[in-house]
């Protein structure tokens, strides 16, 4: 069996009064692609942060690629993951440039200071960026990007150091239809291929899914409705229970499609 890249075990997070999560237990094999789901304030993005050792659980216990989050120096660990989240793209510096946001990420910091790097981290920046459709944008400052290209280069910057473990919060929103659809169709690649990282995604939708996504957790108000296996996950019963509506799931040539039932 492959090894374990994520162990969260009775985490809770709790802020001015509010329980943000409440008993999280999550385990991630190596060889697993999860997907993330609830509505608005369920707590995936404050999940994702917590995976991606940004934040520290006010109670129970993570480990992250075999270290443990309390004991591990963060700063060698956070390398070794790629997140893409508005979190990291609201941190970046107004005249940041497209090519070294991506570049830093080698370094797991936002904004070019005096680091030095090869031109082999040039020529792999590049590579990722143009893989994601972004050539054109390597010498635009990030600031002036329009959502779908933040997007686009904040997954070419999750990738830049070649992670273990892949957190994608949210990678379609912002993303017109084609986007969506092209996106959709580079994480099903990158989901089925076997050297690909161990991958998380958070989403609001399960249109967004990529085939080849092995697992799903359901949150709600930072509880977990249900978690395993996305074909049983996602089914009518879970889905109406963590939006709070009647839904009717169904799956479409490896698509998922979720509706609401007329009352
Ligand atoms: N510092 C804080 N103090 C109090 N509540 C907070 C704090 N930070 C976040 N929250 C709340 O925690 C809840 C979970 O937030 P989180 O961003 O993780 O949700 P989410 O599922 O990603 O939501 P969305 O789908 O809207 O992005 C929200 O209700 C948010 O308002």
């Amino acid at each position: 069996m492959a090894g374990e890249v994520l162990k969260l075990k009775g985490v809770e997070i709790r802020r001015e009064g509010s329980t943000l999560l409440r008993n999280i237990d999550w385990t991630v094999q190596e060889d697993e692609r999860w997907v993330i789901i609830g509505p608005n304030g369920a707590g995936k993005t404050t999940l994702l942060q917590v995976a991606g050792a940004m934040l520290f659980p006010t109670s129970g216990s993570v480990e992250i690629l075999g270290e443990r989050l309390g004991q591990a120096d963060v700063f060698e660990l956070r390398p070794r993951i790629g997140l893409s989240s508005s979190a990291v793209a609201d941190k970046v510096p107004a005249d940041e440039k497209v090519i070294d946001l991506v570049l830093t990420a080698s370094y797991a910091i936002i904004g070019r200071w005096k680091e030095e790097y090869d031109s082999t981290d040039v020529t792999r920046a590049v590579e990722l960026l143009d893989a994601l459709g972004c050539a054109h944008l390597i010498r635009r400052r990030f600031s002036t990007l329009s959502e779908g290209e933040r997007k686009r280069v904040s997954i070419a910057r999750a990738l830049m150091p070649d992670p273990e473990l892949l957190l994608l919060d949210e990678p379609a929103a912002g993303l017109d239809l084609g986007g969506r659809e092209d996106l959709v169709a580079r994480l099903t690649s990158l989901a089925v291929d076997r050297l690909a990282p161990t991958m998380a995604l958070v989403t609001h939708h399960v249109e967004e899914v990529p085939e080849g996504f092995t697992h799903a957790m359901l949150l709600r108000r930072g509880s977990v409705v249900a978690t395993g296996k996305v074909d049983e996950v996602f089914t009518d019963q879970h889905l109406s229970k963590c939006f709070g509506l009647p839904l009717q799931v169904e799956r479409q040539e490896g698509r998922w499609h979720a509706r609401a039932i007329a009352t």
